[in-house]
């Protein structure tokens, strides 16, 4: 085990007859902006569970910042703020109350609960939105009020299964200005998945693509761009040369995924 903020190694998970991880091998170190990209079925966000104690895994193979995840669960939980992709708000509270919700369930002392509530709201910026109910909301604001949900407890690792999905350019802007204010401000670490490489490439410090289950190549951004060999590269063209497809391929999905976040984009 190791002082990382995340390490797996050799991670298998099965669903049925179906490989979702096949071996990963995996390091965040504290404090960095982590991002696994891949397309829809890759495995990304069953490793991302295993991570957060949601799924069993063996003795020894995930531990948080130190902490084994098989032994320590709870304790491990503690540590994370998690943002997952299905809808974690509720359309029928405010902002304020929503967020409220979060710091009693992750045990925030009562004392603090108020200052910690109103922290959140304003370093996601809806402290002016703070009063109105969930369901009045924008996708995007929905989104912020999700994180701000993950942050009230102040968590040491913040883990985002795709922050932007079906969000339009501004909102999704907005959101990773968000992440990297966070970042700045509190050094937190950092995981998340996404299938916008454009997003990634600005954004994250290292990344590490994921296919069929298999976590391949793994860096900077800048890095697997110049291995590839030629200038106007992207991180686009690093995973179509890793995969043997263009991303798009893999996406039969995804068209699914964006609808339901769509319309989760007005809640109620
Ligand atoms: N609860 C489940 N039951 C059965 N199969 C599952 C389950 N969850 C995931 N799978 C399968 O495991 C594989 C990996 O899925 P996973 O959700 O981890 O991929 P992903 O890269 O996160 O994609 P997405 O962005 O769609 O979530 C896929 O083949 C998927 O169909």
């Amino acid at each position: 085990m190791t002082d990382a903020a995340v390490s797996v190694r050799d991670l298998h998970y099965k669903f049925g007859e179906t490989k979702a991880v096949d071996g990963v091998d995996l390091v965040v170190e504290r404090g960095e902006i982590f991002g696994l990209l891949g397309p829809n079925g890759a495995g990304k966000t069953t490793t991302i569970r295993a991570i957060t104690a949601l799924l069993p895994v063996p003795d020894g193979v995930i531990s948080v910042f130190g902490l084994d995840v098989a032994k320590r669960r709870m304790a491990v939980r503690r540590l994370i703020g998690y943002v997952p992709q299905q809808l974690s708000a509720d359309g029928s509270l405010s902002g304020v109350e929503n967020v409220s919700l979060f710091a009693r369930l992750f045990d925030v002392p009562r004392r603090e609960r108020k200052a910690k509530v109103s922290e959140a709201l304003e370093m996601m910026g809806l402290t002016d939105a703070a009063g109105r109910l969930a369901k009045t909301y924008s996708g995007g604001m929905i989104r912020r009020l999700e994180l701000a949900q993950a942050l009230v407890s102040s968590p040491q690792l913040l883990i985002l299964d795709e922050p932007t999905i079906g969000l339009d350019p501004i909102a999704r802007g907005s959101v990773w200005d968000r992440i990297a204010a966070v970042r700045a401000e509190t050094g937190m670490t950092v995981l998340l998945t996404t299938h916008y490489m454009e997003e990634a490439e600005q954004s994250c410090d290292r990344v590490g693509l994921m296919h069929r289950g298999r976590l391949g190549k793994l860096g900077t951004p800048r890095e697997l761009i110049d291995e590839l060999g030629h200038d106007d590269a992207t991180l686009e063209d690093v995973f179509r040369e890793y995969s043997g497809g263009p991303l798009e391929e893999d996406q039969k999905g995804l068209r699914d995924v964006r609808a339901t976040r769509r319309t989760a984009g007005r809640l109620g």
